[in-house]
């Protein structure tokens, strides 16, 4: 098996249980209060700009113009396609991304954008990757998963699951997995225990955000 492979598998559990959250099921079933997916929307607002940044440094220290067409591929997707639906919202919200500039963080979100951080500044290519991709993976695999139940569509945060769910990104998951596994492929197992270990806690992280709207 490949080593994304190995690694993917091993996080599966920890996305299961993001399935399980109330939060995540709630917005499924189209119960989740507005005022709680606001609050998600808007701390997620503040975590992709911190995101995007790390995707800077990734471009910054990429050897070749290939990688940095990739890395930057992925930028774009941030601040063009997925601030589609989310600048749908937060205009709902009587919001611009100007305004989420003034607003702080939750620890759960900190939690998550210091260690993004941290990892970008050690400025390791592979660990600033395993960072950041059980955002991108856990997200495709979440989203197909809620999508596969036909009363998903019924939900009025459809439109939302559906940009997530959909068969180009998770074909753009694939190809992530294969860019990383030939990253790795003459790595010793300590290297590759240390990488499989950020990768699980990137994975953590997306756990507590998706329990952080619902703690308050
Ligand atoms: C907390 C949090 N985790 C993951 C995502 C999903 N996501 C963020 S950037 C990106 C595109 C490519 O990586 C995707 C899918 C999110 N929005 N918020």
């Amino acid at each position: 098996m490949s080593f994304m492979n190995e690694v993917l598998e091993k996080n599966i559990p920890i996305w299961d249980e993001c399935i399980t959250t109330p939060f995540v099921q709630e917005m499924k079933a189209g119960t989740l209060p507005f005022e709680c997916f606001k609050e998600y929307m808007i701390q997620d607002s503040i975590y992709l700009k911190h995101y995007a940044r790390v995707y800077g440094k990734e471009i910054y220290h990429a050897k070749t113009l290939r990688d940095i067409q990739l890395y930057y591929s992925v930028l774009s997707f941030v601040t063009d396609t997925e601030s589609a639906v989310r600048l749908r919202y937060l205009e709902q919200f009587d919001m611009t991304d100007d305004d989420i500039e003034s607003i702080a963080p939750l620890p759960e979100n900190q939690r998550y954008i210091d260690f993004l951080l941290e990892t970008a500044e050690r400025g390791d290519e592979k660990e600033m990757l395993m960072a950041v991709l059980p955002c991108m993976m856990s997200y495709s695999y979440i989203f197909r998963r809620l999508a596969e139940d036909p009363k998903s569509k019924e939900s009025r945060y459809w439109d939302f699951i559906e940009d997530y769910a959909d068969e180009r990104y998770a074909e753009s998951c694939r190809e992530w997995s294969r860019f990383t596994d030939g990253k790795c492929e003459t790595l010793s197992d300590t290297e590759k225990e240390k990488l499989s270990h950020i990768f699980k806690k990137a994975s953590l992280l997306e756990l507590d955000f998706w329990k952080m709207p619902y703690r308050r």
